[in-house]
């Protein structure tokens, strides 16, 4: 396949797969959500967020280029910051409190929903073990994750007033850190993937990426539903 077709095939898995056509997404983005169900949804995002630096740091090491390595690293810092009280997992923080969720239980871990701790292990696991294309390709559901920033900021201001609208720098740094993240990973993919062999492993990496983010809304989504064992007025057991 041509670098222009592999470029297409890819945008079309990162866009008809991604988890914007969700349905807890698109409840969330059309403000159906009750205030707990957003906060059940920023304290099991929070567990994903939190394991990133540590995904790109397991990233980082495959590479075997200072200048690779170099990129790389400043995903890490975007999200652990470089001095104490900045950076994206900060940030995440504070959205936690404009919803009305205490740091101490964020970082704590507590409450965190099982199949979101299999859906985030799962995608560390990946690019612990992959090779560097595919864990460089799984990172490219961010191709859509502009579009998705844009809409969330203006879905939380119009939907959710009651949230302190300072809580979403997160998601307004996110859409240009994005833009740009997904930019460099795309030319390195498709510089790297020059044979079919290669460019199939890297559709597969993102499929399954995009299969990770899915899994994660499914389990946050289907928290509070009537369990079928115990009975309608009952809800599914949680940790
Ligand atoms: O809120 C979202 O919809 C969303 C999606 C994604 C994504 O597409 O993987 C990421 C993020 N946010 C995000 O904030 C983030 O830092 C991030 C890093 C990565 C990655 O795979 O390296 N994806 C994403």
């Amino acid at each position: 396949m041509g670098t222009a077709a592999f470029e297409a095939r890819l945008r079309t898995i990162a866009r008809e797969r991604y988890h914007d056509r969700h349905p807890f997404n698109v409840a969330m983005h059309e403000g159906r959500l009750t205030p707990d169900q957003l906060r059940r949804w920023v304290l099991n995002r929070f567990h994903y967020q939190r394991h990133i630096p540590i995904k790109d740091a397991l990233v980082l090491a495959k590479f075997d280029t200072r200048e690779h390595r170099r990129a790389w690293l400043r995903r890490v810092q975007d999200h652990d910051g470089r001095v104490e009280g900045e950076g994206g997992i900060e940030n995440w923080l504070r959205l936690g409190e404009a919803v009305g969720l205490d740091r101490e239980l964020l970082l704590s871990g507590d409450e965190v929903l099982p199949g979101v701790r299999l859906a985030v292990e799962g995608y560390v696991n990946f690019c612990r073990l992959g090779s560097p294309l595919e864990a460089v390709a799984a990172s490219l559901t961010e191709l859509s994750a502009p579009g998705i920033m844009l809409t969330r900021v203006d879905a939380f201001e119009r939907h959710y007033r009651w949230i302190d609208p300072a809580g979403l720098t997160y998601f307004r740094n996110r859409e240009r850190e994005g833009r740009r993240d997904s930019g460099e990973a795309l030319d390195l993919v498709l510089s790297w993937a020059t044979t079919a062999a290669d460019q199939d492993r890297a559709a597969a990496a993102l499929s399954f990426k995009c299969d990770v983010l899915w899994s994660l809304l499914d389990a946050v989504a289907h928290a509070d539903t009537a369990d079928p064992v115990t009975g309608p007025d009952r809800v599914r057991w949680r940790p």
